[in-house]
């Protein structure tokens, strides 16, 4: 049960006594207008506050048009509030009359479960924000900042610094927070790294400014060309680029560590995701109407991240405003009179603001109960003290800015146009050449396939692979224009025999990625010859081979070669490098031959692509780890979802999901499964030893997600803790739907995970074997591959097909 708020001490004697004046939407239309609200009296705990300032925040824009479905009318927005303290209760230690002080986001939470402890309130199931927020005790709907008075629980107000003028300081409340505190948790605060920030308003001015205090490269990504030069000169920014400039974006991509997406609209993702490097996160704060899009290629591949997250803690808000006002970051505020609200709020929607709107409401906002009727007349802007608005410091940090300016005209779409191969075949030297041949062991016996549909063709095998592979799923641009070195281009004489599809019908459709061989990603060359999950034996190695010889028992996965000398390749990674050639539907960018996989009888690839099976390790339960495990595996390992007593959940029974419950319980994790084969069940709990099948909400700390359709992602978002993950490796036909709240609401991440490294693989098969966890698996003659196609696209398998290739694959030219 979702803990309800703290009871003050004095919370029964809470009547709501006190007047004040709001500016109130009645209904979507938006309008905002005068309204006598009450605030309660002052409890043993609270801060009676008399508003002076409040910033509009694109949030308050969202709510009085209701665009969220969340509107509780009449709505009195405002949450970035700047005040001075006019009574406090009994128990306030920290605050006194006459304070400067400010009110965020959220005015009260539970303040005793292990979110409010760790200093997460935000994270609080209890959470009251602090408009449109029901107060559990009373019932009542809270009203927010746009009014002259407010009362409020201490542990909910900040201090001002005395060096933050209240009126540039009151954005903070919400913007600074909410950036602040994902470029803390998500490392995007480290000197020297390079962040993204997307969509130049009120959050995204003040993410390049803390950006350049953390002492990182910061680039401004934005709609508006016309706020380049203000961005690099006056914002500090280093780079601009243009989302509709399809040469700036092209330049930019791979670049970003990270990036803070500040965007109110819905946009297209895909192109902005190219922007990262391998692993680069993008954190979502903006709040867009409708679900987010996400095509799961441009997640999955370099192992991306999209994570949500939801303003900030109470400690860190106040460590920002102190840290803000050390480095003198303030918002560049337009500061403006009640009356100009309704006009504010339709220029903040055209995003014609430099950056952020600041109600003035202590000059501005009479607070007379007869307000109802009357309209706020601006007054001039004098009457607060210079001491209370600009602190005890002299000089002002920033500057206000009144720049009233006539509404431009805004190109807002952000190029559709998907950058199509980013990637240009890399400046490669000569692979080393080191390869082992590998066939299936022991061909007794011949059963000829079984086919009308083709004839299996034979296939030369690349041996040397310096080719650049284009991203799956995008169009395959090969550069063909690069000309082989005599000594990197390998003849392709040896013969061998291989199932393939020659067509998208899908006959013969590939073990693993079944949509493959459908043309489901578009990127299908015909003849394709599937296989990723290839055990063997070692028939010869060259001459620099070393951890190989002949007979030895070998596995090879997903990649054929890599660059073998990019940074990525140092590290381990080669599944992330610019020029990994695929075990199948490949190219070789030195040669153009395409890449054939293991439905076939032999292969021959570069030793550092290739696996020694552990002696407990039987090859045809071995075999799918090669996929299916190390896939698994990775993020687990990556994402501390290998930790004993942590829950993890497993969404999807299939190949690689029962291997995903196998190593979870191996690393001693709590399991659940998530099915959508309630026949599964049983043997889920006491064949592959998982914890449970029906998940409960706000439990698991990861979802390895391992389905292979699109189904809806929102609910199961709700199974995540806070902070809880959900790692994607199946890969959908079309692009995922997130809507925005899902993720932000509890900073939860959708990441992307792309099968794993060699050395990451070995060790994977190394802890297999050590645990006894190997695939279970139904061994079947190459004749019947089509029929285990069919029956995999019903997930009628338990849980994988392995072809019997050395028994059932003749090795000859003419089969
Ligand atoms: N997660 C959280 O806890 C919080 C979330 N929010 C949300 O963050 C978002 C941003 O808030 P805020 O900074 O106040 O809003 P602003 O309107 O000030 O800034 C948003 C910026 O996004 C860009 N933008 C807007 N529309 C489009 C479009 N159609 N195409 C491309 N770019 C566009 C513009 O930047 P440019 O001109 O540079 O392209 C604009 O300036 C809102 O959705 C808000 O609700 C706010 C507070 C807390
Ligand atoms: O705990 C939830 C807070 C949500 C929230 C607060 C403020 C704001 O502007 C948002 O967009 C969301």
């Amino acid at each position: 049960m979702a803990p309800t708020v703290a009871s003050d001490a004095a919370a029964g004697a809470k009547q709501h006594t006190g007047k004040a004046v709001g500016l109130a939407a009645r209904d979507a239309s938006g309008h905002l207008a005068p309204l006598t609200i009450t605030r309660r009296s002052t409890g043993d705990d609270d801060v009676a506050i008399k508003i002076l300032y409040c910033g509009i925040c694109h949030s308050d824009l969202h709510s009085i048009k209701n665009e969220w479905k969340n509107t509780t009318y009449p709505i009195v927005p405002g949450h970035e509030i700047a005040g001075v303290v006019t009574e406090v209760g009994k128990n306030v230690t920290r605050f006194k009359a006459g304070d400067r002080v400010g009110v965020g986001c959220m005015v009260n939470s539970c303040r005793s479960c292990d979110r409010c402890a760790e200093g997460f309130e935000n994270h609080c199931p209890g959470v009251i924000l602090t408009y449109n927020s029901v107060d559990p005790i009373d019932g009542t709907v809270t009203y927010g900042g746009y009014s002259s008075a407010v009362v409020v629980n201490q542990r909910f107000v900040v201090r001002f610094p005395d060096a933050m003028p209240l009126d540039q300081g009151a954005p903070l409340l919400c913007a600074g927070i909410t950036v602040y505190s994902p470029m803390k948790y998500h490392g995007l605060n480290v000197p020297g790294k390079h962040l993204g920030v997307l969509g130049l308003g009120g959050l995204g001015h003040v993410a390049v400014k803390l950006g350049k205090a953390f002492g990182m490269k910061v680039t401004v990504i934005s709609s508006s060309p016309g706020k380049r030069q203000e961005a690099l000169e006056r914002l500090g920014a280093d780079a601009f680029v243009v989302s509709k400039n399809a040469d700036e974006m092209k330049a930019a991509m791979a670049t970003l560590d990270g990036i803070i997406n500040t965007v109110s609209a819905n946009i297209p993702l895909a192109p902005l995701m190219g922007l990262l490097k391998p692993n680069g996160k993008m954190i979502m704060v903006g709040l867009p109407e409708k679900p987010l899009e996400i095509p799961p290629f441009d997640l999955i591949m370099s192992n991306k991240t999209l994570a949500g997250s939801c303003i900030g803690g109470m400690r860190d808000t106040q460590e920002m405003l102190d840290l803000a006002a050390k480095h003198g970051v303030t918002a560049d505020v337009e500061v403006v009179g009640a009356d100009y609200v309704n006009t504010a709020m339709e220029r903040l929607a055209k995003a014609d603001v430099r950056y952020r709107f600041v109600i003035d409401i202590g000059n501005t906002l009479k607070d007379t109960a007869s307000a109802n009727t009357r309209r706020v007349t601006p007054e001039p802007w004098t009457t607060v003290p210079s001491s209370i608005l600009h602190g005890r410091a002299t000089p002002r940090i920033g500057r206000s800015h009144t720049n009233v300016r006539p509404a431009g005209t805004r190109l807002r779409t952000l190029q559709g146009e998907r950058n199509k191969d980013v990637r240009s075949c890399p400046e490669v030297t000569a692979y080393p050449a080191r390869t082992a041949a590998i066939k299936s062991p022991s061909p007794a016996r011949f059963v000829a396939p079984q086919t009308q549909h083709i004839t299996p063709p034979s296939i030369s095998i690349s041996a040397l692979q310096r080719a650049h592979r284009p991203i799956l799923g995008q169009s395959l641009g090969v550069d063909r224009s690069m000309a082989p070195t005599a000594e990197a281009t390998k003849q392709h004489t040896s013969k061998a025999v291989g199932l393939g599809a020659l067509d998208a019908s899908g006959h013969l459709a590939p073990l693993t990625i079944t949509r493959s061989i459908k043309n489901e990603w578009n990127n299908a060359m015909y003849p394709m010859i599937p296989g990723h999950e290839i055990a063997g034996e070692v028939t010869e190695v060259g001459k620099n081979v070393t951890r190989f010889k002949s007979g030895d028992r070998v596995g090879v996965g997903c990649m054929v070669n890599s660059c073998q000398s990019c940074d990525r390749c140092t590290e381990g990674f080669e599944n992330h490098c610019a020029g990994i050639i695929f075990t199948y539907n490949s190219v070789d960018c030195i040669d153009g031959t395409v890449t054939y996989g293991g439905y076939s009888s032999a292969v021959v690839v570069h030793e550092r692509f290739v696996v020694r099976f552990p002696d407990a390790m039987p090859l045809d339960q071995g075999a799918p780890l090669l996929c299916a495990g190390i896939t698994v595996y990775s993020p687990m390992k990556y994402h501390g979802l290998n930790v004993p007593g942590k829950h993890v959940g497993v969404l999807g029974l299939g190949g690689l999901g029962h291997v995903a419950v196998k190593f979870a319980k191996a690393f001693g994790m709590k399991v659940t499964v998530i099915s959508s084969s309630p026949g599964k069940k049983q043997e889920a709990l006491e064949r592959l030893g998982a914890d449970a099948f029906v998940a409960v909400m706000a439990t698991l700390d990861g979802i390895i997600n391992t389905v292979s359709a699109n189904i809806p992602l929102g609910p199961l978002m709700g199974l995540l803790k806070p902070n809880g993950k959900m790692i994607m490796v199946g890969l959908p036909e079309k692009p995922l739907e997130i809507p925005p709240f899902n993720l932000i609401m509890g900073n939860k991440t959708l990441a992307g995970s792309c099968i794993g490294g060699m050395r990451d693989t070995q060790e994977m098969l190394d802890l297999a074997a050590k645990h006894g966890v190997t695939a279970d698996v139904e061994v079947v003659g190459a004749d019947y591959v089509n029929t285990a196609m069919e029956r995999l696209a019903k997930a009628d398998v338990r849980y994988r097909f392995v072809i019997d290739i050395g028994n059932t694959l003749k090795d000859t030219a003419s089969a």
